[in-house]
């Protein structure tokens, strides 16, 4: 594999097309404009550079530009005095209508591109985004090759979307049609997790701190747990989702993704390379479900039915538009999760991401072993474990969690959470995930993108699961929209000693919070 040395210091990325395919779709509207705003406004892309979008719908020039304008304005930090910026930003934008099986439409495409290199002084550097459903992705690649837009001078970068596959086998496939057109290295697999700011901050968290980075192990930690929770259901997606479920929506690729970045060791170099090198030996050492009995053990899939939400009643999930009224699709996967290695031998790791559950959020909960031989306070039924508890999203920060004695009483003891609230300082979801993906991937820097192993091994992992689900689906369980999902996961926790700690907006009530700028 050929190793790429990044030089994170660089400033603006080089100039080049972003040929966005999917551009009518949702992902365009919601994050794809917004983030290529944001990096123009803060100078990341230069004056040359120029975005091709395509989608099969006709649409000229100036409504593909009146589109994305009503995107930035809506889903950006989009204010009255960026005018003058859109009018500059607005000029880079064309739209060609195209349908991906059409090669003689790459054939003019490349001709479009040859005059927008020269219009914006543009080396031939090609970033193909293609926000398309995953069957599409073969064909696009195997057209552009075809239709000549390979041939220019400058770097080629292949971003995709999830899922990759839907299988290891489909996986696969995927893959070796993608190898056939574009090198590992120029292929860039989205993991929009690994965009988000906390989520990048965990190894900052772990290795730049003598508080934790000798505690960060089986002799220290009990358990850790990850929450993905969302109060949406599948919206519009059904027709995706149904196929998908949550499974391969989010453990395979978000859920893993984090796990990866709490239990790799620290790399030798924070070089994509070293890092993803580190992360997939996390992959390679999850103890699989040998059976389906292993299976049902320590996984809990489940379906939302019908429910509320404050005073709203929700549907069930039969009920959406595009699924199957008969579906037996989990929205619903929880599970307890071993890493089989020196450091995590022996710790459980707790998953659960659903939909329709009462609040929004990503949290990761590092739960620590109680002081060892603690005689002085150990039988104390006050004294609980203290905690490390990083916030994803939508709050972005972290708190830990300790005993202290409560003022004025004479030894009693009461639990203090303090924190550091990100987003109260910088605001929410700053920069976007998105935003930084895009720039790291025109920047060339694939550390926050997932390499062919990890996908393969993670994909290792999850089809027993699925396999298993397959041979029966009486473990199906059901939760109403607008809970915490269902009772089984509760159960495996529990047998182990533990429980979920409180998400976002439920902590403990006898918590002292010492934050400046919380609440
Ligand atoms: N939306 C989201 O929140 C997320 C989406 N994703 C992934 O992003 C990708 C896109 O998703 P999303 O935007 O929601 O999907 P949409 O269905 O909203 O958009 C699909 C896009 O593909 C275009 N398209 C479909 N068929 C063709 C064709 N034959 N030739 C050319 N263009 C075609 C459509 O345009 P037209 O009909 O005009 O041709 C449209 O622009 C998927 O892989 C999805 O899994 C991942 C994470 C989140
Ligand atoms: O990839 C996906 O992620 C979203 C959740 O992302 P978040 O950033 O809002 O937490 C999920 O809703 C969707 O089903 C899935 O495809």
């Amino acid at each position: 594999m050929t190793t790429t040395t990044v030089n994170f210091e660089q400033q603006a990325a080089e100039g080049a097309v972003y040929y966005l395919f999917g551009a009518t779709g949702d992902l365009a509207k919601r994050k794809l404009f917004p983030a290529l705003f944001s990096l123009y406004k803060e100078g990341k892309l230069a004056e040359n550079f120029a975005v091709v979008g395509l989608a099969r719908r006709p649409r000229t020039n100036d409504q593909f530009r009146s589109d994305v304008y009503e995107s930035i304005v809506e889903f950006c930090r989009y204010k009255a005095d960026d005018t003058a910026l859109w009018n500059k930003f607005a000029e880079h934008f064309v739209y060609m209508p195209l349908d991906i099986n059409n090669v003689d439409g790459f054939r003019e495409l490349n001709q479009l591109s040859s005059e927008l290199d020269k219009k914006f002084d543009i080396a031939g550097n090609r970033l193909f985004y293609l926000a398309l459903a995953p069957d599409l992705f073969g064909p696009v690649s195997f057209n552009l090759r075809d239709g000549g837009l390979l041939g220019s001078d400058g770097w080629k970068r292949l971003v995709i979307e999830k899922p990759f596959g839907y299988d290891l086998e489909s996986a696969r496939k995927l893959n070796a049609q993608l190898s056939q057109v574009f090198k590992e290295e120029e292929i860039y697999r989205i993991d929009h997790y690994l965009g988000k700011e906390m989520v990048q901050n965990i190894e900052v968290v772990r290795f730049a701190n003598a508080f934790f980075e000798p505690l960060w192990n089986n002799k220290h930690i009990a358990n850790v747990q990850i929450t993905l929770s969302e109060t949406v259901g599948v919206e519009d997606r059904g027709g995706y989702y149904d196929k998908s479920g949550a499974l391969r929506d989010m453990m395979q690729n978000h859920m893993l993704q984090m796990l990866t970045m709490i239990a790799m060791e620290p790399p030798s170099r924070l070089q994509p390379e070293d890092i993803r090198d580190e992360k997939v030996k996390v992959l390679r050492s999850l103890r699989p479900y040998r059976s389906s009995e292993e299976v049902r053990a320590s996984v809990v899939r489940a379906q939302y039915s019908e429910g509320a939400a404050s005073t709203k009643s929700l549907p069930g999930y039969r009920q959406e538009d595009s699924v199957n009224p008969e579906s037996v699709t989990e929205t619903y996967f929880g599970a307890r999760v071993y890493v089989d290695n020196f450091r995590w031998a022996g710790v459980p790791f707790y998953i659960r991401t659903g939909k329709r559950m009462p609040v929004k959020t990503t949290e990761v909960v590092i739960e620590f072993k109680n002081v060892p031989e603690n005689v002085l306070f150990g039988s104390r039924e006050d004294v609980g474990p203290n905690l490390l508890v990083i916030r994803v999203n939508p709050m972005e920060g972290m708190y830990i969690k300790f005993n202290a004695k409560r003022p004025g009483s004479d030894r009693e003891i009461q639990p203090v959470a303090m924190e550091f609230c990100q987003s109260c300082q910088v605001g929410i979801n700053t920069p976007e995930a998105y935003e930084r993906l895009i720039y790291d991937a025109a920047r060339g820097d694939s550390t926050r993108f997932t390499r062919w192993d990890e996908v393969a091994q993670a994909w290792t992992f999850v089809d027993p699961i699925a396999k298993a689900w397959k041979e029966s689906d009486s473990d199906l369980a059901f939760y109403p929209a607008g809970s915490w999902g269902p009772e089984p996961m509760d159960r495996i926790i529990e047998e182990d000693g533990f429980h979920w700690w409180p998400v976002n907006g439920q902590e403990e009530d006898n918590v002292v919070w010492i934050s400046g700028s919380r609440k």
